[in-house]
């Protein structure tokens, strides 16, 4: 079940065939399929090359099957186009594609290198090896001598479910994705594979879908009958270094919640006014039953402090925001004392640390794998953060962020993350919708805020990236 319908799935290479199956035993023909495939890839390889000179470079599979569709079409629109394969069709759909295209098909290694589109058909879900080296040298060549390239589902090369090279793969225009997003579409390195990238819909659904892309979620304004405490308070404990829980707490009270207490914090620099200070020593402030969320771990310290904070701010079960130092804490024995509404934030460092120390569980794949299984198994909503963040929930379902500016790469950032998770957790009282949300906040207010900023910079961007929501 997606978070929203405006998430879009994103499939494994069984998976897809699976859908597809679905789509053929519920009377489409696959060659009908292919058609749609390949008319729509040929549209918009004609609406950005117009009548440029196209090579069409066709596998022995469907994804050459598509690349025969596409040369038809193309020439349809008067496009002047060359094929050129790399072995015969092996496939019925993609002998029949061959048959209606009907005009000349050179020899990959005999046809001239100079052309101005090239579009790799080559291999798509199908791949099961590298290409051999000569193979995927004169891929790489022809690629590189065109203006512009495209890629028809996937670069050949790139292996569909984890998004790895398996042989050189050169680097495209445009990657056309046909049906459903494919797990390589979101993940690196294959993601510095193309320019752009665009999703073909040929009508197969994917209703099983567990892994959905992050996309722009539906926030709502605050309640007209709202006050501070139904919006949501959020208490955030702070720490040794208590400018990185002040970070957060801002964040927390940009993005929604309608009150935001800090507490165990002395005196912080530029810190709103609107944030509330409270000492640990007062026990009312941990443990008011008004708390809907709880944000602990930047800045606490990995001394005994630390712990020690983190132990008394655990003791009121509230759901829980844990964060950087909280995480570093976290023992296999706290993990089954997490409340059941609690957001865990590391990144891959953190992740290898908490996880790899939980007796009996295995952490290897990709980022989606790695976190699917650490939420499953820590019952908690893991916010796996990275160039690619995977957010996913213990009932299985995760979803990807693929397009964050690189220029979050800067120290504080992650504090932002925790802050905005709190919130959004106060808001909807839904872990794993409010870590979704705040990504997707994160990630437009870095957007927004342009290149080179500083984590703080980020916090005056957040309202314009809840507006954009609205
Ligand atoms: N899903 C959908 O909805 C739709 C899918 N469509 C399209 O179908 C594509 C999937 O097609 P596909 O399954 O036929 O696989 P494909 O990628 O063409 O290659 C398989 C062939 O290559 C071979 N082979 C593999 N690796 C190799 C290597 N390194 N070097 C050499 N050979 C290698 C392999 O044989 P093998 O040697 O492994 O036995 C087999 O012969 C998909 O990406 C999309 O474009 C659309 O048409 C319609 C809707
Ligand atoms: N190359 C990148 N592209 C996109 N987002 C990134 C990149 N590098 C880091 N981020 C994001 O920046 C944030 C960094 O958080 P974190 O590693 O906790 O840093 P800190 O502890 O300094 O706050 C995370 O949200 C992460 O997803
Ligand atoms: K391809």
């Amino acid at each position: 079940m997606p978070i929203s319908d405006r998430n879009a799935p994103v499939l494994t290479a069984a998976e897809m065939r699976a859908a597809e199956a679905a789509v053929i035993a519920g009377g489409v023909p696959e060659y009908a399929l292919m058609q749609r495939a390949g008319k729509a890839a040929a549209e918009i390889i004609w609406r950005a090359g117009a009548k440029r000179e196209t090579l069409v470079l066709c596998g022995p599979g469907n994804n050459g099957g598509d690349g025969y569709v596409i040369a038809k079409a193309l020439r349809d629109y008067g496009v002047p186009v060359k094929v050129a394969a790399l072995a015969d069709p092996v496939t019925e759909s993609a002998r029949q594609a061959r048959a209606e295209w009907g005009g000349a098909v050179e020899g990959f290694f005999h046809v001239e290198t100079h052309f101005a589109q090239v579009v790799d058909a080559l291999f798509g879900t199908g791949l099961t090896r590298g290409l051999e080296g000569e193979v995927a040298a004169r891929l790489v060549q022809l690629v590189e001598a065109s203006e512009r390239s495209y890629a028809i589902d996937i670069p050949s090369g790139i292996s569909t479910d984890d998004g790895m090279p398996l042989s050189a793969v050169p680097h495209f225009d445009l990657c056309i994705a046909l049906g459903q997003w494919k797990r390589a579409h979101m993940l690196r390195p294959a993601t510095g594979h193309w320019r752009r990238k665009h999703l073909c819909d040929i009508g197969i659904p994917a209703p099983d879908a567990t892994l959905f892309r992050l996309e722009r979620p539906r926030l709502s304004p605050p309640a007209d009958d709202a006050h501070k405490y139904t919006r949501g308070l959020v208490a955030a404990v702070a720490g040794e270094m208590p400018g990185a829980s002040a970070l957060a707490a801002e964040a927390a009270a940009r993005g929604g919640a309608g009150y935001v207490r800090l507490i165990g914090v002395q005196s912080v620099n530029r810190t709103s006014h609107a944030i509330v200070r409270a000492s640990m020593k007062n026990e009312a402030a941990l443990s008011d039953p008004r708390i809907r969320a709880l944000l602990i771990g930047p800045g606490l310290g990995r001394g005994e402090a630390g712990a020690e904070r983190l132990g008394q701010a655990l003791v009121h079960s509230h759901p829980v925001v844990l964060d950087a130092d909280a995480l570093w804490h976290l023992a296999e024995g706290a993990m089954a004392a997490l409340p059941e509404n609690a957001i865990l934030t590391p990144h891959a460092g953190e992740f290898a640390q908490i996880f790899a120390n939980l007796s009996g569980l295995d952490i290897s794949g990709t980022v989606i794998e790695l976190a699917v299984t650490a939420a499953q198994s820590s019952g908690a909503v893991v916010v796996l953060k990275g160039p690619t963040t995977v957010v996913a929930g213990p009932d299985g379902r995760a979803v990807v962020a693929d397009a964050a500016p690189s220029w979050l790469s800067t120290a504080g950032t992650g504090d932002v993350l925790a802050g905005l998770c709190a919130a959004r957790l106060a808001v909807t009282g839904d872990p794993f919708r409010a870590a979704a949300e705040a990504v997707w906040l994160h990630g437009e207010a870095a957007r927004l805020a342009g290149p080179a900023f500083l984590a703080d910079d980020l916090l005056p961007y957040i309202p314009a990236a809840i507006a954009a929501c609205l």
